[in-house]
């Protein structure tokens, strides 16, 4: 399945099948003909999946290779992005050449931070791994390294010229991986599709979910392509993407980054950030209890030990929601429809006094 993704100034596609990856010499030729494509991926990615992508590559005649990060949150930081730019200038690369991301979240935002700034920017493309990855982070083009005061701190807004999602891949992922990219599909679900919520409503499991990953990563997709359509810039309604991670981002840096997982993370942001607001009135009766009931059923948490009031809270005044001594958060109008309130910063204090 082909999905297309317009924007004003690029327009790319989202190829998504069983078994894709064995086109990715094609693949790849169909969209450029550079001298030169680096691939960056991971240490366990590199063991599954870069030798079969390497070998297609100089077969449709590009010169390949390929660096593996650590595999792990703790890769996506400036001291790993100024190890590529090193390696990137001793293969000879030119603005002319080409990057590959393979691999998933951490590879994907690193890869699209590194070649967007290399040279002031080389053509990227991303070939997502990891559920998370292909529902979400190789598409939209953000991208990001973390600093020890916040998650995601340093990035920019760069476009991959394609992106290549083989559900085949997820054969090899760890259920705790599995698990949380079914965060970031409860999300596209409660913020903007509720026949995607009605579908997962009717799973039994994630073993399930996975019978059915091709539909569900394809609606995941669709949500994603029409915010960003929307607001390729996040100034505005692609704010919505971000329901769960304020206070998630706050945890996964105040627990060290890789500790709680970033889906994890977002799975108890959704449920906090919502009992709050149902109390408030803000959202209505009973929608956090539809949440919780859903992530609890994939076997996701919805509270965690590492919870502190006051370093979430610090953490979180760098998030980019925040404007002046006011901070937009994302909460629901109902299941299947997100909605932007603007509340002063310190009254979201209030939002994580007590964990349910
Ligand atoms: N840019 C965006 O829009 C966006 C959206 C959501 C999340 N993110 C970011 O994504 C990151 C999380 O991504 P992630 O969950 O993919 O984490 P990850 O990239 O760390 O991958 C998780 C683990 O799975 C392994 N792995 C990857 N593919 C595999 C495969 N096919 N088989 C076996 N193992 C495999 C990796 O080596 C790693 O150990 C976070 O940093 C988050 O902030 C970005
Ligand atoms: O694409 C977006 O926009 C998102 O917010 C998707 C999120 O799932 C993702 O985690 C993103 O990286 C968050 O970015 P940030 O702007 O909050 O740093
Ligand atoms: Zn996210």
């Amino acid at each position: 399945m082909k999905l297309t993704v317009t924007l004003p100034r690029h327009r790319y596609d989202l190829t998504i099948g069983a078994g894709v990856l064995a086109n990715v010499g094609q693949w790849v030729s169909s969209l450029w003909q550079p001298q030169r494509v680096m691939v960056i991926t991971d240490e366990t990615v590199q063991q599954l999946y870069a030798e079969q992508v390497l070998k297609a590559l100089r077969q449709a005649g590009f010169t390949a290779d390929a660096f593996a990060v650590p595999a792990g949150e703790t890769s996506k930081s400036l001291t790993q992005a100024e190890e590529l730019y090193d390696w990137l200038a001793s293969q000879g690369m030119t603005r002319k050449d080409g990057i590959i991301a393979l691999g998933g979240g951490v590879v994907g935002d690193l890869t699209g931070f590194v070649a967007s700034t290399f040279m002031r920017g080389l053509h990227f493309l991303q070939i997502p791994t990891t559920l998370l990855a292909q529902v979400d982070s190789s598409i939209g083009g953000k991208t990001a390294v973390n600093t020890a005061s916040a998650k995601n701190l340093v990035g920019t807004f760069a476009q991959p010229d394609g992106v290549l999602i083989d559900t085949e891949t997820l054969k090899t992922l760890e259920p705790r991986r599995v698990r949380e990219g079914i965060a970031e599909i409860v999300k596209s679900a409660a913020i903007a599709d509720i026949a995607l919520w009605t579908k997962l409503s009717g799973l039994k499991d994630e073993h399930e979910l996975l019978e059915n990953a091709e539909e569900i990563i394809a609606a995941c997709c669709k949500v994603k392509r029409r915010v960003v359509e929307e607001d390729e810039f996040d100034t505005g309604q692609r704010l919505i993407l971000n329901f769960g991670h304020t206070i998630g981002h706050g945890i996964e840096n105040t627990a060290g980054y890789g500790v709680v997982t970033h889906g994890e993370a977002v799975a108890i942001g959704m449920v906090q950030i919502s009992r709050v607001a149902e109390s408030k009135g803000l959202m209505p009766l009973g929608t956090t209890a539809q949440l919780s009931e859903m992530l609890l059923k994939f076997n996701l948490p919805i509270t965690t030990e590492y919870w502190s009031e006051e370093a979430i809270f610090k953490a979180l005044t760098h998030d980019k929601k925040t404007a002046g001594s006011d901070i937009r958060i994302i909460l629901l109008e109902k299941i299947g429809q997100a909605k932007i309130v603007t509340i002063a910063t310190d009254e979201m204090k209030e939002f994580l006094i007590r964990q349910l």
